[in-house]
């Protein structure tokens, strides 16, 4: 599938500042990378630039920074680990007003080639997520091109994402598409546009509300639709059943009653959990030894929390896989990071790895998972973006690369 944007072949950035929008949006504990596919999979791009002799300026967002700036959510050790594999520093502005002086002077002090990461973009709350003129234009001041890279964000009109190219174009510079994003969108292009089947596509995680959304036309393309992690429980509830205090959006329950119908009106198989592991608290920290008890989710107690499929689920979820012939997956069946926990997402993966489906991963815990329980290798294809490949799956337009200047 042919992405007719302009890219960072088609740009000559010899002496210029380059505003790079990766998606360093990596999983931590206790300030350490648990997983650094997405910071591998943006040094093509980088290193690209540099060798162009750019001067690479990086930006990202990491986290949904509910409480304000907070070092837990500082993009610190992403610039650790980028200095590593790029075996030079790479400079971290760590002012958390991501574009004021301090940003403005480590711009100033680069040379052909120096690489600089800016501080988490989400530390300007609304003004990036809501994508705010301002702050997009202070990006764009700080530099002569743009580049989106951000795959995984691509999904979100945000104004490092979206809002900044417009500042770009306003004085003259270009905005291309990275490698990454060429790659993603025509792997994932090239597999669904006519997928083979049977087409499977699993769902679960924690984004529930985002997630539930893409059901809908996710219904119309694929054969069967999983549902698994947080987002089964408003189904069960939905179906009139107890879910004790497990994840839910209230707001989508008639929303979640209309797809089981749609599914049933189009024939499509839409397979919810039967079984489900139950705690009576959810572990803090979240890998620490926790007692289960397995039950059907008919009778779901009021004072449990689901956190993983149960056992007669895993084998229904993989079944329904043995024969498809292109599987999607996004998001962990439960809380794999305990490891009493990840029997679901285990099951899921092990039953993927055993297909000769194209099997392709999306989102950045799901890849964690897949990485980490060693399954990594045996997967087609593992997309840096959960929410960003299903909205493209859905056939919807990207913020991030609608806003790319055409070819
Ligand atoms: N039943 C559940 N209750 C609470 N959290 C869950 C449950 N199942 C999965 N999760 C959590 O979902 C998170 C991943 O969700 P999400 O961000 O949507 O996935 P991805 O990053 O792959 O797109 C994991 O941290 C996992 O612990
Ligand atoms: O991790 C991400 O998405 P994903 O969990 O769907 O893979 C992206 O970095 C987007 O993050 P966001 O969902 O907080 O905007």
């Amino acid at each position: 599938m042919a992405l007719n944007k302009k890219t960072i072949d088609d740009i000559n950035v010899k002496g210029r500042r380059v505003l790079v929008r990766c998606d360093f949006n990596v999983p931590l504990k206790d300030g350490a990378i648990t997983d650094e596919t997405r910071i591998v999979a943006a040094l093509p791009t980088i290193k690209k630039l540099m060798n162009d002799g750019g001067r690479v300026i990086l930006c990202s967002h990491l986290g949904k920074v509910k409480n304000g700036p907070n070092e837990g959510e500082s993009l610190a050790p992403v610039a650790k680990s980028l200095s590593e594999k790029l075996g030079k520093e790479v400079v971290f502005v760590s002012d958390y007003h991501v574009t004021g002086e301090a940003a403005a002077k480590a711009v100033e002090a680069m040379k052909d080639g120096d690489v600089i990461l800016l501080q988490n973009t989400r530390f300007r709350g609304a003004e990036e997520t809501k994508n705010g003129e301002g702050f997009s234009r202070e990006l764009a001041d700080l530099a002569d091109d743009y580049v989106c890279d951000a795959f995984g964000s691509s999904h979100r009109a945000h104004a490092s994402v979206a809002g900044v190219t417009k500042f770009i174009t306003e004085k003259g510079g270009s905005n291309a598409v990275g490698y990454l994003m060429q790659k993603e969108i025509e792997f994932l292009g090239n597999a669904v546009e006519n997928p083979v089947r049977p087409f499977v596509a699993i769902l679960g995680g924690a984004k529930v509300a985002d997630k539930l959304n893409v059901i809908s036309n996710l219904l119309e393309k694929c054969d069967t639709l999983i549902i698994g992690g947080g987002m089964a429980y408003t189904f069960l509830k939905a179906q009139g059943k107890e879910i004790g205090n497990s994840l839910v959006d209230d707001s989508k329950l008639d929303y979640c009653k209309e797809m089981m119908e749609k599914a049933e009106k189009l024939g499509k198989k839409l397979l919810l959990p039967v079984d489900t592991t139950v705690v009576s608290a959810f572990p803090s920290p979240i890998d620490a030894p926790v007692d289960v008890e397995y039950v059907s989710t008919d009778a779901i107690p009021a004072d449990k929390e689901g956190v993983d499929i149960g056992p007669e689920t895993c084998r229904i979820y993989s079944d329904a896989v043995k024969n498809a012939k292109t599987v999607v997956w996004n998001g962990p069946m439960g809380v794999f990071e305990n490891p009493t926990l990840a029997a679901g997402t285990i099951a899921v993966a092990r039953a993927l790895a055993e297909t000769d489906a194209t099997t392709i991963i999306g989102g950045g815990d799901s890849a964690a998972a897949v990485n980490q329980l060693g399954f990594g290798d045996k997967m087609t294809h593992i997309s840096t973006g959960g929410g960003a490949s299903l909205e493209f799956l859905e056939g919807k337009a990207l913020p991030g690369v609608v806003a790319a200047d055409d070819k």
